[in-house]
């Protein structure tokens, strides 16, 4: 029997809809079993993926202590495929700067340490068309076109086992000349971390990496 995973997408604030949508397209692509919006331990029991969106990760984390579900976010992180964009990536971290005042909870899954709103506010926002060589294997006809809203940038990676999969060209997001561009994507065991929003695009590349690593986790 082929196997098949069911994903989740939790959906306390921020743009949950819009990776629901992606998943969705891939239905019949990729063996998805059912795509679900996660705010409840049940809930998060009940998958074997997790995205944790894109938003504003000071607010997800609050709500998430509210509901009671943060530490069980923490160990699922820690055990299971999880995918943080942007605010997730910030989430899913075990160190951030630039916090607000008072700092935030992370997730404390993620050895990497993110710089929130490396590239300025949302008048910043911006897009980039980069060819990327870990979707490939899925397709690699077209550069992959990323959106970058009041993006993090992650500004080391503090665990030998994190692989490095997207840089920007030098000089986005950077005060000073460096030969190296800042690192927007990061893939470390079951987790995922990128700084821009894939579900806001219809290039579904990145969703369909993450439902095979997913796909690729439930087979080990
Ligand atoms: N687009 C986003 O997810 C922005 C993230 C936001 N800057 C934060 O700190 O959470």
């Amino acid at each position: 029997m082929v196997k098949t995973v069911r994903i989740g997408v939790l959906a306390l604030q921020g743009a949950f809809i819009e990776h629901i949508h992606s998943l969705n397209t891939l239905r019949g692509v990729e063996h998805i079993s059912d795509v679900v919006e996660v705010r409840t331990k049940e809930e998060l029991a009940s998958v074997d993926a997790l995205i944790i969106p894109g938003g504003e990760s000071t607010s997800i984390a609050l709500i998430a202590e509210r509901c009671g579900i943060l530490d069980d976010l923490r160990e699922f992180a820690r055990t299971k495929p999880t995918w943080g964009t942007c605010a997730g990536l910030i989430l899913l971290s075990k160190q951030a700067i630039h916090t607000k005042k008072g700092g935030q909870q992370l997730l404390n899954a993620l050895p990497v340490t993110v710089s929130r709103n490396q590239f300025g506010r949302q008048v910043d926002s911006f897009t980039i068309k980069l060819t990327t060589p870990c979707l490939e294997s899925i397709s690699s006809e077209k550069a992959f076109e990323y959106v970058f809203i009041r993006a993090p940038a992650i500004v080391s990676v503090d665990d030998p086992e994190v692989e490095s999969l997207v840089s920007l060209p030098p000089g986005y997001g950077q005060t000073e000349a460096s030969e190296n561009g800042l690192l927007v994507a990061v893939k470390y065991r079951n987790m995922l971390g990128t700084s821009f929003h894939p579900e806001l695009t219809s290039d579904n590349r990145w969703h369909q990496y993450f439902v095979r690593m997913a796909l690729d986790a439930g087979s080990a």
